[in-house]
C-alpha cells in the first residue's frame, strides 16, 4: 500500500518508501563531484512526515470543478489534493473550504497559486489569481478568514505584489524566540523539524567566536538563520526578496537586537558581496536558492575567511558552487544530510569547510 491515494500520480513524491533514495549517497556524491573523496558525511537527519508548514498549490478552474492540489508528475495538469501524508495535518481539511472560496471568486478565471504557511497562530494564506480581485471578492476572502480563523489573507493578481485582504491578527513565527511576521507567501523552511536540523548543524560548526566576532550571511530570507546565529555573534544580513529584508528588520528592532543584527536588501546575483565585505568575518553562511551561487563564489574564495557554511537544497549547486573552495584549499569539516523533503529526491545539507 502506498502512502498517498496520489501516489503515482502526484508529482510531490518520486517513490513509495523514503528510504528508496540513499539521500546521504546523494551528498557524498555533491561532495565528490566538487572534488571531496573522503568528506566525513553525518547519518542522515530524518524529518517526520505530518510536519511539512509550507505549500504552495496550484488551483485551475475548468467550467464548474476546481482542481487544488500540486501538479501531475508528469504533465501540467492539477492533481486534485484529498489527502497528503507530508503536509501538518490542519492543512488539508482547509482545502474543501478554500475550494468552494475559489469557485466564488471573480477574480479566479482559469489557473492561481493558494501559498499556505503554518504559522505559530494559524495559516497564513497568498490567494495569486488571474483576474482583478472585485468588492465581493474581497468580503468573501473576508467573510472565509473570519469562519476558518486565518489571521492573513493576501491576494495579488499575476505576478503583482500582494496586499492584504485581511488580517484578523499579525501572522507570526519565532526564530530563536524572536517573533517575525513573514511577508505573505515568505520562503520558509518547509517544517519545524527540517529547520532545527538546520540550525542545530549550522551552530555545531561555527568556530570559536568572541564578543566582537561578525558573521555574515548570505540568503537570509526573513532571518531563519540569522537570528539563532545572533545568539552566538553579531550578523550582517543580506537578502535579495522585496519584502523579506524588512520583515527581520522590523522583528530585530522589535526584539531589541539592533545593534546585533543588521540585514540589507541586496541582490546577491546580480551585485554579489564582494571579498571586501565579508574579509575580517569569522564565519561566512549561505542558503542559496535551488539555483545556488554561482556569482557569489568567487568573492567568498577571495574573501579568504576560515569557516564557510554552505546550507544546500539542491546536491547538484553544491557540487558546482564548492569545487572553488576545494581548489582554495578548503576542507570539509562536517556535512550534514537532512531528509527534509521524503519520498522526495530533493535533499537538504548543511555543510561546514573550513581552512
Ligand atoms: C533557500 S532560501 C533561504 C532563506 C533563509 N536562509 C531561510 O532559511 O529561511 C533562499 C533565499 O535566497 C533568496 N534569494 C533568491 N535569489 C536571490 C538573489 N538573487 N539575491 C539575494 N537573495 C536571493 C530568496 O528570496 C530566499 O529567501
Amino acid at each position: 500500500m502506498a502512502h498517498c491515494q496520489h501516489f503515482g500520480v502526484c508529482g510531490g513524491c518520486a517513490v513509495a518508501d523514503r528510504h528508496a533514495i540513499d539521500k546521504s549517497a546523494l551528498l557524498e556524491g555533491a561532495l565528490a563531484r566538487a572534488g571531496y573523496l573522503d568528506a566525513p558525511v553525518s547519518p542522515l537527519v530524518e524529518v517526520p512526515p505530518g510536519t511539512r508548514r509550507r505549500v504552495d498549490l496550484a488551483a485551475t478552474r475548468k467550467g464548474v470543478d476546481i482542481s487544488l492540489g500540486l501538479h501531475k508528475a508528469r504533465g501540467a495538469e492539477v492533481v486534485d489534493m484529498r489527502e497528503c501524508a507530508l503536509l501538518r495535518p490542519e492543512i488539508v481539511p482547509l482545502l474543501p473550504p478554500l475550494r468552494e472560496l475559489l469557485r466564488s471568486l471573480l477574480a479566479f478565471r482559469r489557473a492561481g497559486s493558494v501559498v499556505i504557511n503554518w504559522l505559530e497562530n494559524g495559516p497564513d494564506i497568498l490567494l495569486r489569481l488571474d483576474a482583478e480581485f472585485q468588492l465581493p471578492d474581497r468580503k468573501r476572502i473576508i467573510d472565509f478568514a473570519k469562519t476558518h480563523d486565518v489571521p492573513r489573507i493576501a491576494i495579488a493578481t499575476g505576478n503583482a505584489d500582494p496586499e492584504p485582504a485581511i488580517i484578523l491578527r499579525n501572522p507570526v513565527i519565532r526564530f530563536a524566540g524572536v517573533a517575525v511576521t513573514p511577508p505573505p507567501g515568505g520562503f520558509l523552511q518547509a517544517s519545524p523539524e527540517g529547520e532545527a536540523a538546520i540550525v542545530a548543524a549550522m551552530l555545531a560548526g561555527l568556530p570559536k567566536l568572541t564578543a566582537k566576532s561578525r558573521i555574515v550571511e548570505l540568503f537570509a530570507g526573513c532571518g531563519t538563520l540569522t537570528f539563532p546565529l545572533a545568539q552566538h555573534a553579531r550578523v550582517e544580513a543580506y537578502e535579495g526578496d522585496m519584502f523579506a529584508p524588512a520583515a527581520a528588520e522590523i522583528a530585530t528592532r522589535a526584539a531589541g537586537l539592533a545593534g546585533r543584527v543588521s540585514i540589507a536588501r541586496r541582490d546577491l546575483h546580480r551585485r554579489p558581496l564582494q571579498a571586501a565585505e565579508m574579509a575580517k568575518a569569522a564565519a561566512i553562511v549561505l542558503d542559496p536558492p535551488y539555483a545556488g551561487a554561482a556569482a557569489q563564489m568567487r568573492f567568498i574564495v577571495q574573501a579568504n575567511v576560515a569557516r564557510v557554511i554552505y546550507v544546500s537544497c539542491n546536491p547538484e549547486a553544491l557540487a558546482a558552487d564548492t569545487g572553488a573552495l576545494r581548489r582554495a584549499g578548503y576542507s570539509v569539516l562536517a556535512a550534514t544530510p537532512i531528509d527534509q523533503f521524503p519520498y522526495s529526491e530533493n535533499l537538504e545539507s548543511v555543510v561546514v569547510f573550513g581552512k
